[in-house]
């Protein structure tokens, strides 16, 4: 990730919206709160119209609070950004069914990576032919719901799902494949999000012929239409260059595949991966500029090699929701050990596993009461049994923090819920949309019912 040490924060937020937005990190398009986000009296907080102090009085806390015209306006920017392009939702990011149709009403397509999420977006409404299948290892059930539900395109990743996914396609039919290339390029927040290199789990090789191998086995499968190239390089990524070289090099392989086969493949997908913020100040990927430059090395590079210029995807996830949400917190304890003082909240690692997978730290801000107290430097950390279950090292909190606050975490939308576990059993917390000044639940509170309910007994 972006290091960058969290700028000390004022005791309650100012009024005047350019000096909020230096705070709020708004400044850029790409924020670390939602653009809708206001002060409110009292050192409350407003998004889109909905008191986050009532939001956690009525739903309870942790909660997640979705900004749903954040979303909106985050397709759009790709949209507008991307005009001849097909914008993918990677929906590993977070999906739920209100997601996939505001997604859908804002035109992008899904891309999915298990029979779940397919089901869910399709059983929702939205158009099979718009969603894109990835995995590494698709099950079969994987694979069989995708041909039965008529995905738009499958992603092939290992050269065994080739004669599997032919074998189940109906013989009147042929199933759009792309080829998931691994383009050597190093790139991404952190190492275990880096997926452009060789030796990782991600995709088939350039350097070893393995991706060039698998478009010679697709091509000898009547039922599979082999339509194009994909690859992401890794998540998390500020800057454009890795994405230029990604294309130059995904074009130089569609030249060869020309020169050998005779094909002109009409797609290349270069996936997601665009950095957001999650404290002021940390880099992010600046979306029009990645247009441009993505646009003229497609341009100049299909002009040298004599190609077509391709349809392009792009596949952001992150970029789309991350900024989005916003999880509030109570505080159930503050205590000095040692030389630090901890914050304890309500929620933790169950709920965001982000900070102990990648070491990420978060910018967590008092609301619901002013403060004058001058702020003093803590350790916010969630209620699991691990010690690494850390959201927030030396982050500057007022001095009078105590049990029964409320904390807000912005940047909240990607990677939490979707990765959450049930661990130590406190239960998954619930998502409200809020949308001009009401706010409506998308995802109900895990009840100790729900969680007793799957273990059947002795
Ligand atoms: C194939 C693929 N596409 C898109 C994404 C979305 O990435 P991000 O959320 O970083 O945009 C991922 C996840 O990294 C992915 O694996
Ligand atoms: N889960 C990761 C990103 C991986 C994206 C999926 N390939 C994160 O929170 O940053």
């Amino acid at each position: 990730m972006t290091v960058s040490l969290p700028s000390p924060l004022p005791d309650s937020l100012p009024s005047d919206p350019r000096a909020l937005s230096r705070i709020l990190g708004n400044t850029d398009g790409l924020s670390v709160w939602p653009r809708s986000t206001r002060p409110e009296a009292d050192g409350d907080v407003s998004v889109n119209g909905v008191s986050l102090t009532e939001a956690a009085d009525r739903f309870g806390t942790p909660l997640y609070v979705l900004d749903e015209q954040e979303v909106r306006e985050r397709c759009r920017t790709y949209r507008t950004a991307f005009p001849e392009a097909d914008i993918v939702y990677a929906a590993k990011a977070f999906l739920c069914r209100a997601l996939a149709h505001w997604v859908q009403e804002e035109g992008l397509g899904l891309d999915v990576c298990s029979a779940g999420e397919l089901e869910l977006a399709v059983t929702t409404g939205f158009p099979p032919e718009n969603i894109v299948m990835h995995g590494n290892a698709k099950s079969p059930e994987d694979l069989r719901t995708a041909i039965r539900l008529g995905v738009g395109r499958i992603v092939v990743d290992s050269p065994s799902e080739i004669a599997r996914l032919a074998a189940i396609t109906p013989a009147d039919t042929r199933q759009k494949v792309m080829v998931r290339v691994v383009p050597g390029i190093a790139a991404g927040g952190h190492t275990k999000i880096r997926t452009g290199t060789d030796n990782q789990k991600f995709g088939l090789s350039i350097t070893d012929g393995s991706a060039q191998h698998a478009v010679t086995r697709i091509l000898d499968q009547p039922h599979l239409e082999l339509v194009g190239l994909h690859c992401h390089i890794g998540s998390q990524i500020a800057t454009v260059k890795p994405y230029v070289v990604a294309v130059r090099r995904m074009i130089g392989l569609m030249a060869r595949i020309k020169d050998q086969h005779g094909i002109t493949l009409p797609q290349l997908n270069i996936g997601g991966g665009h950095a957001i913020a999650y404290r002021p100040g940390e880099e992010t990927m600046n979306v029009p500029e990645l247009a441009g430059r993505v646009r003229a090395e497609l341009e100049e590079g299909c002009a040298r090699a004599g190609l077509p210029v391709p349809r392009l995807t792009l596949e952001p996830g992150r970029a789309i929701v991350g900024p989005a949400a916003v999880a509030i917190y109570h505080v159930l304890a503050v205590k000095r050990t040692g030389d630090r003082t901890f914050v304890a909240i309500d929620g933790g690692m169950s709920d965001n596993p982000r900070p102990a997978l990648y070491g990420v730290q978060y910018a967590p801000r008092l609301i619901g009461r002013p403060s004058s107290v001058p702020p003093r430097l803590v350790t916010v950390v969630g209620r699991h049994c691990e010690a690494g279950d850390i959201l927030a090292d030396d982050v500057a909190l007022p001095g009078d923090i105590r049990p029964g606050d409320l904390l807000a975490v912005p940047a909240a939308g990607a990677y939490h819920l979707s990765m959450a576990s049930g661990y130590n059993m406190i239960g998954r917390p619930p998502v409200i949309a809020v949308s001009d000044g009401t706010a409506r639940t998308l995802i109900r509170r895990e009840s100790l019912d729900d969680m007793n309910r799957r273990d059947i007994g002795l």
